[in-house]
């Protein structure tokens, strides 16, 4: 009953989606995200899975807009166009540039209850509007929280939000924007690679909330900063591989190849977020495409971070495309990179090579790489597949 419910949903989220899509995005849904996209192609017109995606890359302006002002937040520009303009990255710049991004707005969001209950459901709203049928989501807990962590995050004033109910906030917003958008959402928890004493916290969250929609453990922020994981992150992690909590880890986005190695062998990482640099070590990569390692690819974010070449032309995914691997397209941080998942996949289209039956292979392989629970990945991949036409749908 359970899973039928489940599925009816999915089917419907689907029917839903295509019913609403035409090869152009409507100017209101390119609005809200903000990304004025709306003269693109839509290239790929199918239900998608989205694996990589950060919650608090991926606000809306206005909200971050409406929040200031009711919190009585000043902000440098008092409208979202003019806001905009001070958060989104337009050229190739480094990771470490990128991440300060952040300070533009997360004091805006941070210990404040209905801003992170909304960004949750909104976002939920954005990712039915582009397609995605189910989507993992990651944040950290600590970085939108006020009180119970150490030290206070952007700058803000000591109030009663811990991370707990961070967690328990975004939970509320996603399932809220499960009902509502008719797709099935759920959450990962970043560790940062700056803040090792947060990582036996987030592993307790995911533990905590592991029926309650967290499906996983990530460790986020700057590699290039920090090569080797702290003893505190493999603690973390090693506690994740103990409880059943599933791994991914950001690797290879800027750092060397030694830090995918690292992910997968001492982390025991399920996943690579990014994973590009995996290609300088080519018996690495070897053992990886032999395993079947998922990799979380984005590939704008990977051109204006830095992380990748600009000439999209020559960009590593061409290689995990043309070796048939296991990987994903995803958004990344869809807010500061003034984007959304259309631009990844016209992207790949146009500049990469991407064909339709490409398309429909790595989404099917997301979905194989999902970290949902066996029946219902089983059921996204079926529901996929239907959609595909490369099954044929069986009636009850
Ligand atoms: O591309 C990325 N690489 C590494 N860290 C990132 C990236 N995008 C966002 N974050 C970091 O992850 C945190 C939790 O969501 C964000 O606050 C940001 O610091």
């Amino acid at each position: 009953m359970h899973i039928i419910a489940r599925r009816a949903a999915i089917s419907l989220g689907s029917q839903l989606v295509s019913s609403l899509y035409t090869s152009r995005l409507s100017h209101n849904r390119a609005f809200s995200t903000m990304a004025d996209r709306s003269s693109e192609q839509v290239v790929f017109n199918k239900p998608k899975v989205e694996l990589h995606v950060h919650l608090d890359g991926a606000i809306r302006v206005q909200t971050i807009v409406d929040v200031a002002k009711r919190r009585g937040i000043r902000l440098p520009a008092d409208n979202a166009e003019e806001m905009k303009k001070r958060i989104i990255v337009e050229e190739p710049g480094t990771l470490t540039s990128f991440l300060e991004k952040f300070n533009e707005y997360m004091h805006v969001i941070a210990g404040d209850r209905e801003a992170i209950k909304r960004i949750a459901r909104e976002f939920v709203e954005d990712k039915a509007n582009e397609g995605v049928i189910y989507v993992e989501v990651r944040y950290s807990p600590h970085l939108l929280a006020n009180s119970g962590v150490e030290p206070i995050p952007w700058n803000q004033e000591e109030g009663d939000l811990s991370p707990d109910e961070v967690v328990r906030l975004v939970n509320e917003g996603l399932s809220e924007g499960e009902r509502e958008f008719k797709i099935k959402a759920r959450s990962i928890l970043c560790c940062m690679r700056h803040m090792p004493s947060w990582s036996m916290d987030v592993v307790e969250l995911c533990k905590k909330y592991k029926d309650e929609g967290v499906v996983a453990i990530d460790l986020a922020g700057d590699e290039s900063l920090n090569c080797e994981a702290n003893p505190e992150h493999r603690r973390a992690y090693e506690e994740a591989v103990r409880c059943g909590i599933h791994r991914t880890v950001h690797a290879g986005e800027v750092g060397p190849a030694s830090v995918v190695k690292e992910a997968v062998e001492v982390l025991k990482a399920e996943r690579v977020g990014h994973g590009y640099n995996t290609l300088e070590d080519r018996d690495l990569y070897e053992k990886l495409l032999a395993q079947n390692m998922h990799f979380e690819t984005c590939p704008i974010s990977s051109k204006l971070t830095g992380a990748c070449d600009a000439d999209f032309t020559i960009h590593p995914v061409i290689t995990f495309m043309k070796d048939q691997a296991n990987y994903s397209l995803n958004t990344d941080d869809p807010l500061i990179f003034n984007s959304n998942l259309h631009h990844d996949y016209n992207t790949a289209h146009q500049h990469m090579g991407f064909t339709e039956e490409e398309f429909k292979r790595l989404n099917i392989c997301s979905a194989q790489s999902s970290f949902l629970p066996a029946e219902e990945k089983e059921e996204l991949v079926k529901t996929l597949s239907e959609a595909y036409e490369m099954i044929q749908s069986t009636a009850f």
